[in-house]
């Protein structure tokens, strides 16, 4: 899987090395590779923003960085067509390219999923009062276009938004963490909040561990565990519920 991201911050990406992806960077399972987009910009100062049209407060990105980096990406890709994993993915063989917007859908486990599918996904990360429209418009002549959200709050710019985006779909990557089964049983992928954890020792500042989690009785155990994930998501999120559990 390749990604690219385009960036105002590239230094801001280092993390990625970091994290659990350095080594499915390593390893080649994911190919991340970062753009400047100032490295597009032809005056003396690298100018990547204006004043908005119409007025208003703040600036706007210019089209012309955008265009110019996206093309080259998008055409050196066209180079070496990654191949979609077999039997999934969107179908649609032209790249997916994602805004982190405010005024985007919200990113859920759904779309980490998604995305894990994806041979080539290029991330374009805005800064100041975000990205002229025209990028977007223009974009979506060659490319899959997305605006996405991480929820309902206002950061600075995209990056943060890409980075969490990367971390939720690149764990899904076959290959990327080392124990699959622990994909399954994770938080929203049942569609439900996680169980409570507990390890040893049994006994903690006075506080035991639920009887049947010793029991070693496995089909007690997880019967316990769903009805532990149903209530948490009835108390913390009852609108993930299925309606006939609510
Ligand atoms: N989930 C989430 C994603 C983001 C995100 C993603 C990308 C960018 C690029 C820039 N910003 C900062 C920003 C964006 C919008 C406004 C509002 N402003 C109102 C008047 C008309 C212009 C826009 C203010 C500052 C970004 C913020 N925040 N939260």
């Amino acid at each position: 899987m390749r990604v690219d991201i385009v960036t105002i911050f590239p230094e801001f990406f280092q993390v990625l090395d970091v994290s659990l992806l350095g080594k499915a960077r390593q390893d080649g399972i994911i190919d991340v590779r970062v753009h400047d987009l100032r490295d597009a910009t032809t005056d003396r100062h690298r100018t990547v923003d204006d004043t908005p049209y119409g007025g208003g407060a703040g600036m706007v990105m210019k089209p012309e960085p955008w265009g110019q980096t996206i093309d080259a990406i998008l055409d050196d890709a066209a180079g070496q067509p990654a191949v979609p994993a077999e039997g999934s993915g969107s179908g649609d063989a032209r790249p997916l390219v994602v805004f982190p917007s405010p005024a985007g859908t919200v990113f859920t486990q759904a779309t980490a999923r998604r995305y894990a599918l994806e041979p080539h996904i290029v991330f374009g990360c805005g800064r100041y009062e975000g990205i002229d429209q025209r990028v977007f418009d223009d974009t979506a002549e060659r490319a899959r276009v997305e605006l996405v959200s991480l929820g309902d709050y206002v950061l600075n710019g995209g990056e943060v938004a890409v980075t969490a985006m990367i971390e939720a779909f690149g764990r899904l990557v076959p290959g990327v963490v080392g124990n699959p089964e622990s994909l399954v049983e994770e938080s929203h992928e049942d569609g439900l909040l996680e169980y409570p954890s507990y390890t040893k020792p049994a006994l903690w500042r006075g506080r035991e561990v639920p009887d049947v989690l010793l029991s070693g009785h496995h089909a007690k155990i997880a019967a316990w565990r769903h009805e532990q994930q149903i209530e948490r998501t009835r108390r913390v999120r009852p609108e993930l519920l299925p309606p006939e559990l609510r």
